[in-house]
């Protein structure tokens, strides 16, 4: 889930925010009131601070360097602040899940000739261009577990 939020953050420019007095951040002046897009995407995808960003590779979280609080501004797929994600509890705990159903209950194939696509779609949430048609196998050995 980390990996999945760091090269594809679903809300790319965050939430936007709007300063209530005329700061200054790493040199640049940014006026009371102005309309602040923070781009999530490109941060998490800085070479300098991301050994071959580009490449899914969760295994890069196993030391636990990273974590949702929002305190380290090199990883803050929920934002950060006082105005970071109410809901990180539940969304971790619903991804895990979910996605865990699906793979306990089903093995998963492409089409017969498909490869996967993972061009992303850019708007106010991150999407993928071609959507994912998967076919599901059941698994499980007793179909009344379906039910
Ligand atoms: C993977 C799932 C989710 C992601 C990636 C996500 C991400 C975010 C982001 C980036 C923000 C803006 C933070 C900022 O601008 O600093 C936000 C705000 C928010 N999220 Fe989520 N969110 C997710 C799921 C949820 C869920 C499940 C809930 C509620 C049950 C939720 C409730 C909220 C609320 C209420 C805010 C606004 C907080 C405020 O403005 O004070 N989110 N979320």
């Amino acid at each position: 889930m980390k990996e999945v939020l760091r090269i594809h953050p679903a809300i790319l420019l965050l939430a936007p925010h709007c300063p209530s007095e005329t700061c200054t951040v790493v040199g640049y002046v940014v006026p009371k009131g102005s309309c602040v897009f923070i781009n999530v995407w490109a941060i998490q995808r800085d070479a300098s601070i991301w050994k071959n960003p580009t490449e899914f590779r969760p295994e890069r979280f196993l030391d636990n360097k990273w974590d949702y609080s929002g305190n380290d501004l090199n990883y803050f797929p929920f934002g950060s602040g006082r105005r970071m994600c109410a809901g990180i509890a539940m969304a971790e705990r619903m991804f895990m899940y979910s996605l865990a159903s699906l793979i306990h209950s089903f093995d998963w194939k492409l089409l017969e000739g498909e490869t996967l696509d993972l061009t992303e779609k850019f708007g106010i949430a991150l999407k993928k261009k071609m959507p994912l048609v998967a076919i599901p196998i059941p698994r499980l050995s007793n179909p009344t577990l379906y039910e």
